[in-house]
C-alpha cells in the first residue's frame, strides 16, 4: 500500500523536538501525582517497508519487529537507510516534502499511519532522540523537560509539574547534577547533559517507544557510558531503537541486532537480524560477520 506523503497538515510541532507519549491525564490519582500515566510496553512491527526520496528507492521491503521492552540495535554501514528507517517509525519520512513509503508500522497492533490516526498521536506516542543535542538553548532546564506537554496540548498544575520535571530528569541521569539549577537555560549544559536533557523532554509525554538516532555520536566517551546507563534503564519501561555506528555500543546495549545494507546503489535491505549476542558471535551471513567485525563500513 502506497502512503502519500504530507497526508495530515496538523502536525505543527518543531520537526527536530521529540514528542512521544501517551497521553491519558491521571487526575483520578491525585494533583501532586505524575500528570501523565505510565502506558504499558509496546513494542513496533514495520511490515515490508519501503521509502523513497523522489524516485530515488532507498529501502526494499524492510520487516523487523521490534521487541516491547527491549533495546532494538539498527547497524550498518552509512547510507544504507537506517536513519530513514528510524524516522519511518513515527512518521517524520513524510516532513521531507518528495519523500513517500509503502508498508505498515504496527504500535501494538495498529498501524500509525492508519489513516483515521493523527499524526501527532503517533509522534506522541514514539519519540525520538536526535545525533546532535537539541534542548531549546534559551529555555530553562524545568522548561525544557515539560515544553513537549505545552505542545501536546496537556494541562498541568504547577506542582505535577515539579514531580514530572523532577522524574523525568532522574530517569535520564541528570537530576543531581541540575537539581540546583533548573531555571538556568539548557543551552548552558555541556553536551553529554544537553542530551540527556532531551531524552528527559522526551519521556515527560510517556513514550512507548523512544527511537535514537546515534544519541552520543557528539559526545565524549564519559557522556557516552552515562547515556548507555540511562538507555539500559529506561528500557524497563519504554521500547528503544538504536541506530548506532559503534559496535562496542551495539554489544553493550542492545539485545536484538538488525544489519542493514545498501549494495551498489540498490536500495537499502536488512541482510539479518536477531539476539545481538549470535549477531556477534555466529552472524549467519559472511557480510554480517564481516561488518560487525569492522572488516568494512
Ligand atoms: N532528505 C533527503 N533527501 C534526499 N535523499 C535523502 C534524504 N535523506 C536521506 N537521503 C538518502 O537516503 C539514503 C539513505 O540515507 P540514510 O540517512 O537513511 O542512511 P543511513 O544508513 O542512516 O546513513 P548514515 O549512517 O550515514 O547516517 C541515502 O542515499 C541518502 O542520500
Amino acid at each position: 500500500m502506497s502512503r502519500a506523503t504530507n497526508d495530515d497538515t496538523t502536525i505543527n510541532i518543531p520537526a527536530d523536538l521529540s514528542v512521544p507519549g501517551a497521553s491519558e491525564v491521571s487526575a483520578a490519582r491525585g494533583a501532586h501525582r505524575a500528570v501523565v500515566r505510565q502506558p504499558g510496553l509496546a513494542g513496533l512491527v514495520a511490515r515490508r517497508i519501503s521509502a523513497w526520496f523522489g524516485d530515488h528507492q532507498v529501502l526494499d521491503r524492510v520487516s523487523l519487529t521490534m521487541a516491547a521492552g527491549q533495546v532494538t540495535a539498527l547497524i550498518g554501514p552509512s547510507g544504507c537507510g537506517k536513519s530513514t528507517f528510524l524516522r519511518i517509525l513515527n512518521r517524520m519520512h513524510e516532513l521531507v516534502p518528495s519523500a513517500s513509503l509503502a508498508g505498515e508500522v504496527l504500535l501494538d497492533g495498529a498501524d500509525i499511519y492508519d489513516p483515521e490516526r493523527r499524526l501527532t498521536d503517533a509522534r506522541r506516542q514514539v519519540g525520538m532522540v536526535f545525533q546532535k543535542p537539541n534542548p531549546f538553548p534559551a529555555m530553562s532546564i524545568y522548561d525544557n523537560v515539560v515544553a513537549g506537554l505545552r505542545l501536546t496540548g496537556q494541562k498541568a498544575s504547577r506542582a505535577q509539574k515539579d514531580i514530572l520535571v523532577e522524574e523525568c530528569l532522574i530517569k535520564a541521569g541528570l537530576w543531581r547534577e541540575v537539581r540546583d539549577r533548573l531555571r538556568q537555560p539548557g543551552g548552558a549544559l555541556s553536551g553529554g547533559q544537553q542530551q540527556r536533557l532531551c531524552i528527559a523532554r522526551s519521556l515527560a509525554i510517556r513514550p512507548r517507544v523512544l527511537l535514537m538516532d546515534e544519541p552520543c555520536s557528539a559526545l565524549d566517551p564519559t557522556s557516552t557510558r552515562v547515556i548507555e546507563e540511562t538507555i539500559q534503564e529506561l528500557v524497563a519501561e519504554v521500547t528503544i531503537v538504536i541506530v548506532t555506528h559503534n559496535m562496542q555500543q551495539a554489544q553493550r546495549i542492545s539485545d536484538q541486532c538488525a544489519f542493514f545494507l545498501a549494495e551498489q546503489g540498490t536500495p537499502g535491505y536488512i541482510v539479518e537480524h536477531g539476539a545481538t549476542d549470535a549477531m556477534f558471535d555466529s552472524p549467519q551471513d559472511p557480510r554480517t560477520a564481516d561488518y560487525v567485525h569492522g572488516r568494512f563500513g
